[in-house]
């Protein structure tokens, strides 16, 4: 299958923005410009008036918890969990996870996300949701190491990383989810760090997400939530860390040496009153920071462009340095280092060679006019609906505003029934 994207404005890896065509071929870019003269394309897409950029990485989500979207909101983390989420949460059967993980396909599809990085129980039916909606996906089985459910989560995790690792094309990998240092004892946190060695898997956790988080890590353990990971193995595995907003200059060193990729929550982070992570701080250090949307719960929505325009404004605030994260570094966390933050080789980029995961937004409307910096246009002005087209591993999920591999009605009705059913 070739596609042939013609004309469109592009964001190339240099942050520079030009006018091309992007020749696609099976899985992958066979040229951004210089389309050799015999590219003979089964399928051409008009780019004129669009910007294309890689497709949006969310690094942390909990897709199926789009059910609970709006359902709990303005509480602390920890009230907001075991008072509300975590009560509900026992209630979903198979179907719910199912029907909210693809709601939130729908949703990710139409906000350009390509692929994300999800935590949850029922993980066998996110990776349906993931063959069938054509996205890429990064899943972690979330585990609470402790009585009732904890070994048969983690039996869970191993048996998710045999069925699903490396499938639907390597669309799905697997990687194991402790879902955090309050929730997972360090005894059990050694056995989950031995197992992902044991299968080369990497660990997707929380960590640092609260201050009160930390004291009481280095009340118990005496250690930070960075210090406990090294500690029980975690950071030998390679760690998607969720969050990691408290952090000291020994936690930021203890990142660099284990290449501990940071996924950066603002607006989760906002809205819990969870605090500011030092994103400036981790980037000038060299670790891979990317962003993510975390749960429609905390959020409450999963449209990446927000989280892109969030981190923009957030440090620069908290800095007072208009400066502080520039537009296209904000992007490139959302694109480029979100690819590498979930562990997808050649992506992220569009150039030659990368995987043909592609996101094209039609510049057509007001807030898009007049044209000075497209890349200042679509961090700071765009709408995420003028997105019109996704392509994820050279295949088209969306195609001028119309999904190829969802049946948007059907999901949203599905999705409304079973949010019903578990609340009442
Ligand atoms: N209760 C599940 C496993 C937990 S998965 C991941 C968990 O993380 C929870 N979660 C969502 N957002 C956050 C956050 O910001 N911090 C901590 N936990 C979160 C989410 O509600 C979910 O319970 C089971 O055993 O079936
Ligand atoms: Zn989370």
């Amino acid at each position: 299958m070739k596609t042939l994207i013609k004309d469109t404005m592009a964001v190339l890896p240099d942050g520079s923005v030009k006018e091309v065509s992007i020749a696609v071929d099976g899985q992958r870019i066979a040229a951004v410009g210089d389309v050799p003269e015999n590219f003979s394309a089964d399928t051409v897409i008009d780019g004129k008036n669009h910007l294309a950029i890689p497709g949006l990485v969310n690094a942390h989500t909990h897709a199926s918890m789009t059910l609970l979207r709006s359902y709990a909101d303005d509480m602390n983390l920890m009230d907001w969990l075991q008072n509300k989420i975590w009560p509900i949460e026992a209630k979903m059967r198979k179907d719910d996870i199912y029907w909210g993980a693809m709601l939130a396909a729908v949703e990710m599809v139409r906000t350009g996300t390509t692929t994300f990085a999800d935590m949850y129980g029922d993980m066998e039916k996110v990776a349906e949701m993931t063959i069938e909606s054509g996205l890429r996906g990064v899943l972690a089985r979330g585990i609470i190491g402790v009585a009732p459910n904890g070994e048969q989560a983690f039996e869970e995790n191993k048996t998710l990383f045999k069925d699903f690792h490396g499938a639907a094309d390597g669309r799905i990998t697997v990687m194991f989810g402790p879902h955090a240092p309050y929730t997972c004892p360090p005894d059990f946190l050694r056995r989950v760090a031995e197992a992902a060695k044991e299968r080369k898997a990497e660990v997707h956790i929380h960590l640092a997400e609260t201050k009160g988080e930390v004291e009481n890590c280095l009340k118990e353990h005496g250690k930070t939530p960075f210090g406990l990971m090294e500690e029980t193995g975690i950071l030998d595995c390679g760690v998607l860390s969720a969050h990691s907003v408290w952090l000291n200059d020994d936690d930021i060193a203890l990142m660099k040496k284990y290449h501990v990729r940071a996924a950066h929550n603002p607006g989760s982070n906002m809205k819990l009153a969870s605090g500011i992570a030092p994103v400036p701080k981790l980037l000038k250090a060299g670790v891979c920071t990317a962003l993510g949307t975390d749960g429609t719960s905390s959020n409450n929505n999963l449209d990446m462009l927000e989280e892109v325009r969030l981190a923009a404004l957030l440090h620069k605030v908290d800095a007072l340095d208009p400066l502080a994260v520039p537009a296209g570094e904000a992007l490139k966390m959302g694109t480029e280092y979100g690819a590498e933050a979930v562990g997808v080789k050649d992506a992220g980029k569009l150039e030659k060679g990368a995987l043909a995961d592609i996101v094209l937004y039609n510049m057509h409307g007001p807030e898009w006019t007049p044209k000075f910096d497209l890349v200042s246009l679509l961090v700071y002005s765009a709408p995420s609906h003028s997105v019109d087209t996704v392509m994820v591993d050279g295949k088209l999920l969306m195609e001028k505003g119309e999904l190829k591999t969802l049946d948007e009605e059907k999901i949203l009705f599905e999705a409304e029934k079973c949010a019903k059913r578990i609340t009442q």
